[in-house]
């Protein structure tokens, strides 16, 4: 398999008929003359990982996997990420599992209240954090000496470790795994869609804010998701109006933008999950590592919140069961 900083360069576009990275024609075939990634491809080694047999038995028990992305930082995709699964475990039936594969930023384990626990190794594998009897989590964070301490790594060793996420975590039988990645399409969504891809990825969750240079990234993701085959569940619009925490009114703040998630999503043929609002609240729930169903469950952030968590589950075959807010 190609290095991940190989194949980090494989996003340039490819030439029509291009024979794809992995095959035996990679970088010889005709359509490969001229392309940027000639090199790249007919020196990269042929063949499937041969971890992914490994991986693809540890998450037979898995039921859907959900990878949540976003085109730019900083617009709420770990807040939301965290969110999704605490929506999704207000049903006690229902097992969560949150792997954070933002490598060099993660933020899952504060988000969720556990950010000092370590992780147990044992000779059956590593065991996840648990964050309530049916929610638990990954995330180098738990492997860090001191939770200042900053990873700077590369694409490889990058790879290793979600490698080590999906091959060696006994995540047990869940409902819904979600995949928290770095903005953008980087090495980890790589390394990410070509070890799952053999289980399966039900699709991606992307998250936006209303503003045009967020939605202007949101077109790349979109597309790399086709070019990857990673079908697009759809968008989330994040920090779409304010909401006061005084007097529970909602005013636009992006008053230009807002709905531009939306007319997006319409014209790019994807489907539209809903608002989340600007709700300071959700910043300081996300900062005390509190989940915001609990702590403000009649809020109007709550009520866009639970038909965004409900429109996921259809997406993937699910039936909802949060309870109907007016
Ligand atoms: N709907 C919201 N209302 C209020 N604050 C929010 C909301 N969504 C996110 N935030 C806040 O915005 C900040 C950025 O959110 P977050 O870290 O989830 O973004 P991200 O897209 O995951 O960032 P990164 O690119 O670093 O991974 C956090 O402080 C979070 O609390």
């Amino acid at each position: 398999m190609p290095s991940i900083e190989e194949t980090s360069d494989l996003i340039a576009p490819p030439p029509e008929h291009c024979p794809g990275p992995e095959g035996e024609q990679a970088g010889k075939a005709d359509a490969c003359a001229g392309c940027p990634n000639q090199a790249i491809c007919a020196s990269a080694p042929k063949g499937p990982d041969p971890d992914i047999p490994l991986i693809t038995a540890r998450l037979s028990n898995i039921k859907h996997k959900i990878l949540i992305l976003s085109g730019k930082g900083g617009v709420g995709k770990s807040t939301f990420t965290s969110m999704l699964a605490w929506g999704f475990a207000l049903n006690e039936e229902t097992q969560v599992g949150v792997m954070d594969v933002d490598i060099c930023g993660p933020s899952i384990p504060k988000m969720m209240g556990v950010e000092d626990e370590a992780i147990h190794v044992s000779a059956s594998g590593m065991s996840p954090v648990y964050v309530a009897d049916n929610l638990c989590t990954m995330s180098i964070q738990y492997m860090l000496p001191s939770k200042d301490d900053a990873v700077i790594w590369r694409g490889p060793k990058k790879n290793g470790m979600i490698k080590r996420f999906l091959k060696d975590v006994e995540w047990g039988e869940l409902d819904y795994l979600l995949v928290d990645t770095p903005p953008g399409t980087s090495d980890e969504h790589l390394s990410v869609n070509s070890l799952l891809k053999e289980s399966g990825i039900d699709g991606a969750v992307i998250i936006t804010t209303p503003q045009e240079v967020a939605l202007l990234d949101v077109r790349k993701e979109i597309n790399f998701c086709k070019k990857a085959g990673i079908k697009v569940l759809g968008l989330v619009e994040n920090m779409a109006g304010f909401v006061c925490p005084s007097c529970e009114g909602s005013s636009e703040v992006f008053m230009a933008t807002t709905g531009g998630g939306e007319a997006l999503a319409k014209e790019m043929g994807v489907e539209f999950l809903g608002r989340v609002p600007l709700d300071p609240r959700i910043g300081v729930a996300c900062d005390y590592g509190e989940s915001f169903f609990d702590a403000y469950p009649d809020s109007p952030s709550i009520k866009s919140l639970k038909k965004v968590v409900e429109k996921v589950k259809m997406q993937v075959g699910e039936e909802g069961d949060l309870e109907e807010e007016s």
